[in-house]
């Protein structure tokens, strides 16, 4: 897992560490790695360094001094720099010191864009973790000028550090260059931070806020049978989905279960003839109660929002297995929410709203601050809430929560929802803890819908038949 931490935590660490290190050591070795950096991106831009003309936009706090002290150790690799100093009186003192002494120049906002249209590498030292709201009308009539690639200093200037949230001029950065530990930014705003480097600068810090599943844990999840499983032992998930009248949302989820694991797929509903021509593997009975044992449900996708869906949901909520509700059930919760006193309170739930449904299902809007609204919901429901949106956060109701990287927006298509709740429910019945099952559904799935896209439109059949590709991906990056 991969820990991120918010700003207010990181100042913390911050004067933890300032208080036994020399003052300037902490920016200088967060300076010396952004130059390391600014060096390999010129390298890669135009095959060299030395000779290479880099502008840093120098904002009037420690990111700025950053950014200046990264171009005086960037005159030693005989990079022309210059500083376009934001606020001249405010500057950071010590780092336009260091740059003038080593070569580099200085010049006002009116002088800048001539520097800019000369520039092979733009650095963004405007704002960093003390940046609030967009970029201020100076700055944003910089930054629209510039063609060459930006290198962010700690976090693209802009966009809030703590949610992401972007509601004005903001940098898109090529590459981001933070120090010390992730901030939420780098992981829910991956449009606006481009590659994000991670520039260790001795900073301790513990109890992350926020979580990224590595690729060792995804693998780690997925379960693999051994010489003692059976079709049973790995774990069986009943999927309760799908209409006669819809049958695809019950094909889709049910394909995505079988894909996700080697374990039995049970389904239930009026699908039943459907799923079982699509899917010879499932054992397919047309009422929930009919179905069999199961280690998990999956319950909602097409069981439309009246009396039937409401009775399928209830009976399902009070079996005592993990439950994922999805699609018609969710609005069936926030509509009834007596529904759930059919659950018992130690039935582990996991709901997958997408931004409507959460409205629904909280009565506000999610909001730029996805976290804290999927941490609410949470609570609000002692569930683990899989948010989905172009970065998907899993919370959990003991407070963690996981932020899915997202690759491309290719799972915006129909039916990508049921794919999603058929992995969480092969995930809970291999007996997985739910909120780790629901981000390494998450991360599988957008990785499925990566591989099915390559990079053109695909749909979430292709997204289902990709699953096992994705699967052997992860599995071949941690063998
Ligand atoms: N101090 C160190 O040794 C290290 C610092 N790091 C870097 O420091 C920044 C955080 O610096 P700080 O001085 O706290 O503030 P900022 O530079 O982020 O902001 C400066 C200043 O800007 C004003 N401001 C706020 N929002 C805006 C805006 N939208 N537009 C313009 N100006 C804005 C506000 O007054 C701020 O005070 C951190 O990000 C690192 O880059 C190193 O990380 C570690 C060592
Ligand atoms: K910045």
């Amino acid at each position: 897992m991969q820990g991120i931490w918010t700003t207010e935590r990181i100042r913390e660490a911050e004067g933890r560490a300032f208080a036994v290190t020399p003052e300037g050591e902490l920016m200088r070795r967060a300076s010396f790695g952004l130059a390391v950096q600014i060096a390999d991106l010129l390298e890669d831009h135009t095959g060299g360094v030395s000779g290479r003309r880099v502008v840093l936009l120098a904002g009037s706090g420690d990111n700025g001094g950053d950014a200046l002290w990264a171009g005086a150790f960037l005159r030693r690799r005989g990079v022309a720099v210059t500083a376009i100093l934001l606020k001249p009186e405010k500057a950071h003192a010590k780092g336009l010191a260091a740059l003038k002494r080593a070569g580099g120049r200085a010049v006002s906002v009116a002088d800048g864009p001539q520097w800019i249209a000369q520039a092979d590498v733009v650095v963004d030292g405007i704002v960093g973790i003390s940046g609030r709201g967009s970029l201020r009308p100076d700055a944003a009539r910089l930054v629209e000028l510039v063609e060459a690639p930006i290198v962010a200093v700690d976090l693209p200037s802009g966009v809030d550090p703590d949610t992401g949230a972007v509601d004005g001029p903001a940098v898109t950065a090529a590459r981001t260059v933070t120090f010390g530990a992730l901030k939420p930014v780098h992981v829910l705003a991956p449009a606006h931070c481009g590659e994000v480097v991670l520039v260790d600068i001795g900073l301790e810090l513990a109890d992350p806020d926020l979580q990224r599943l590595d690729v060792v844990d995804v693998a780690a999840a997925w379960p693999v049978p051994g010489p003692d499983d059976d079709k049973y032992s790995q774990g069986v998930v009943g999927i309760a989905a799908g209409s006669a009248t819809y049958p695809g949302a019950a094909v889709l989820a049910s394909g995505s279960a079988v894909r996700a694991t080697s374990g039995l797929v049970r389904y239930a509903g009026h699908a039943a003839d459907v799923v079982r021509a699509q899917w010879p593997e499932i054992i397919a009975t047309g009422t929930v109660a009919d179905a069999g044992r199961v280690q998990a449900w999956v319950v909602g996708p097409g069981i439309g929002t009246g009396a039937e869906g409401r009775d399928v949901l209830r009976y399902v909520l009070g079996q005592g297995v993990p439950v994922c509700a999805d699609a018609d059930a969710t609005t069936i919760i926030a509509k009834s929410p007596d529904v759930l006193d059919a659950r018992d309170p130690d039935t582990p739930l996991v709901l997958t709203p997408h931004a409507g449904e959460y409205e629904r299902l909280m009565g506000r809007k999610p909001g730029a601050d996805r976290v804290t609204a999927a941490r609410e919901a949470a609570k609000k429901y002692d569930a683990v809430v899989l948010l989905k949106g172009h970065c998907t956060v899993i919370a959990a109701p003991d407070g963690r929560v996981a932020v899915n990287k997202p690759r491309g927006a290719w799972l915006a298509t129909a039916g990508s929802g049921d794919v999603l709740s058929g992995l969480v429910g092969a995930l809970l019945a291999a007996g997985l803890d739910p909120w780790l099952a629901a981000a390494a559904a998450a991360d599988v799935h957008s990785l499925a819908g990566a591989i099915a896209a390559q990079n053109a439109p695909t749909s979430a059949s292709g997204l289902v038949h990709a699953i096992p590709e994705a699967i052997r991906a992860i599995r071949s990056l941690t063998s």
